[in-house]
Formats: C-alpha cells, structure tokens, sequence
C-alpha cells in the first residue's frame, strides 16, 4: 500500500496564489498533493509524462491522494496536471492491449476505486482543466463539481471513435452535468468538444488564460462552501449522487470490462489506434 511522503515547505509555485502560503506536501513521483495552509484546499497534481495516461500505478497513487485529502480533512480538493497541454489522455492503451489478465483486473479495480472516492467524495471538488482531457481525462473532470479550462483545448468521450463502449457509469458521470439528449448524442458520436463548446452547453463552467487563473477559480468555487455546514453539504451532494453510484455493480463492470477488452475485433482496433498515435 502506498503511503505518501508529507513534508512542510514553501510552495514551488511562483507566481500562483497557492505561493503565498506554505503549503502540506504528499507527494509521489506520480501524484503531487500539496494542501494550503491558509485555505486548507488540496491541489492534486498528475504527474505522468508525455500525456498523464491513466495506467495502474497513476491510478493507484491517485487512489491514495483522495484517501490523504478525506482523511486530512481538507476543505476541498482541486484536480490539476503538471503538463502543459494535456490534463489527462484517458486510459493507458497498454493496460488493455495485449493485457496482462491478472493486472487487467487490478487496472479496471482501481479505476472503479478512483471514481468511487472521486465522484462520491464529501469535501468539494473542482477540476482545473490545463489540457486536453479525452475519455477517462474527461471522465476525471467531470466527476469534479467545477470545471475551469484554458482555451483551445477539447474534452469529451470519445470512446465509440475507437470501437469501444464507455460504461454506463461514464455515463452516468456525463449525465449529472449534460442533459440525457445532449449525452447520448455526445456519446454515440465519440465527440470531443472544442472548449469553447463545451462551455456554451455547461460541460465546463468557465474558461480562463492561465493554469494559475484555473486553480485561482476552482479556489473560489470551493470557498463558496465556506460557511456551509460540511457535513450537510456532504450529505446533499452524496445525496443528489447516490443514484449513479449505486448504479455501479462492480463485479458485473469488471466482468464486462474484462470480456469486452478481450474481444478480437477491440484488441484489433486498440492496435490500430495505439499505432496512429505514434505514427502521429
Ligand atoms: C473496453 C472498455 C474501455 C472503456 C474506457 C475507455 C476510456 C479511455 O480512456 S480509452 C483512452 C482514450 N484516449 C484517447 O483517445 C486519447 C489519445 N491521445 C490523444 O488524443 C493525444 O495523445 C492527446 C490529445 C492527449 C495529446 O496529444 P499530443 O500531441 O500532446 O501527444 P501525442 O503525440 O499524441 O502523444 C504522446 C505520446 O503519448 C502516447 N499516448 C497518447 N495517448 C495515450 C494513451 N491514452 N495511452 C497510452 N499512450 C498514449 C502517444 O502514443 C505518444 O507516444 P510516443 O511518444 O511513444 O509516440
């Protein structure tokens, strides 16, 4: 089980608002946590170079980042990337082409885990989109309940663009934000939406210039909650969640993730679309 390494120091982070206080680190190669101390919000950072593809170990430590911030009780959390142009690629293509069966499982588990924690966390949660954020990036995002984004930049799941079938709890995930028509369109189509559109159908609340202004507006957003109860406002959010997350039936997902990856003509088109992206 991974424990994160916490430290007390000055924030690296010149020029942002978070390097005005000092600040909690729990960090790992892979995942940087840093909590304000004048603010008490966790910034939780992906670290996974070249695209913050979620494999095994990044969605492990993320698994424990959400853990650090529940149990530090901090007063929110703000999901962010240390990359310039990309917030998260979605799902690592090599966890499911040509997998490792035992490892598959492990992978798709604590996908599940992530979503759970993240999706049905008590403390606020706001995502600073300083990238692309295709399929599980856009998935991460919107399972945040703010969203800011740097201009010029596309969001969406695009699962059915690569012959594969985003779960009912992506879904679901899509549909507490988007109307069920304006889901289902997105969905069948795989459209990844330019910023700019996502912000005029409300998939992203705002945009803004800078990574530094994104974490600014998610640290507003999440000061909202200032002098609301945090128990009661946990409870209303789980409340208005719970539906979805009680939709998820985790043994029966992991069956029909394992079978579906395993399928001849998905192994054959994961081959192919993880051969465009390096041609590329
Ligand atoms: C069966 C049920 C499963 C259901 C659920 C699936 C959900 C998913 O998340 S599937 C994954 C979907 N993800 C994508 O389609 C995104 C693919 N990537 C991109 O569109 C672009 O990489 C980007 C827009 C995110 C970034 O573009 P940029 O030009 O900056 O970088 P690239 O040159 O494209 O990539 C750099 C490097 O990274 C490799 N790579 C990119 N995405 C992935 C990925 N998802 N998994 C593994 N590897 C990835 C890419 O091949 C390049 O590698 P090389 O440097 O070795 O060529």
């Amino acid at each position: 089980m991974f424990l994160p390494r916490i430290v007390k120091r000055m924030s690296p982070l010149l020029g942002s608002r978070m390097s005005l206080n000092a600040c909690r680190f729990a960090s790992t190669d892979l995942v940087r946590t840093e909590v304000d101390d004048k603010t008490g919000i966790a910034v939780v950072t992906m670290n996974r170079k070249p695209v913050n593809s979620l494999n095994l170990e990044l969605l492990r430590e993320l698994s424990s980042a959400l853990d650090a911030v529940e149990k530090n009780k901090s007063r929110g959390m703000i999901l962010a990337s240390s990359l310039d142009t990309v917030f998260s690629a979605g799902l690592d293509i090599t966890e499911m082409y040509k997998p490792d069966q035992a490892r598959l499982k492990d992978f798709w588990t604590t996908l599940q885990e992530v979503w759970l924690k993240l999706f049905g966390s008590g403390f606020p949660t706001a995502a600073a989109i300083n990238g692309h954020a295709p399929a599980g990036g856009c998935l991460l995002a919107m399972s945040c309940e703010y969203r800011v984004m740097r201009p010029n930049l596309t969001i969406g799941l695009n699962e059915t663009q690569l012959g594969i079938v985003a779960p009912s709890w992506f879904m679901s995930t899509m549909e507490n934000i988007l109307p069920r028509r304006e889901v289902e369109l997105a969905l069948t189509l795989g459209k990844m939406f330019s910023t700019e559109k996502a912000h005029e159908i409300g998939l992203v609340d705002e945009i803004v210039d800078t990574k530094e202004e994104a974490l600014a507006k998610c640290t507003e957003f999440i000061q909202l909650f200032a002098r609301v109860p945090r128990e009661a406002r946990a409870l209303t959010k789980q409340s208005f969640r719970r539906e979805a997350l009680q939709k998820l039936d985790r043994d029966q997902d992991l069956q029909m993730f394992i079978y579906l990856v395993n399928q001849p003509q998905v192994q054959k088109g994961l081959g192919l679309y993880f051969e465009s992206l390096k041609k590329k």
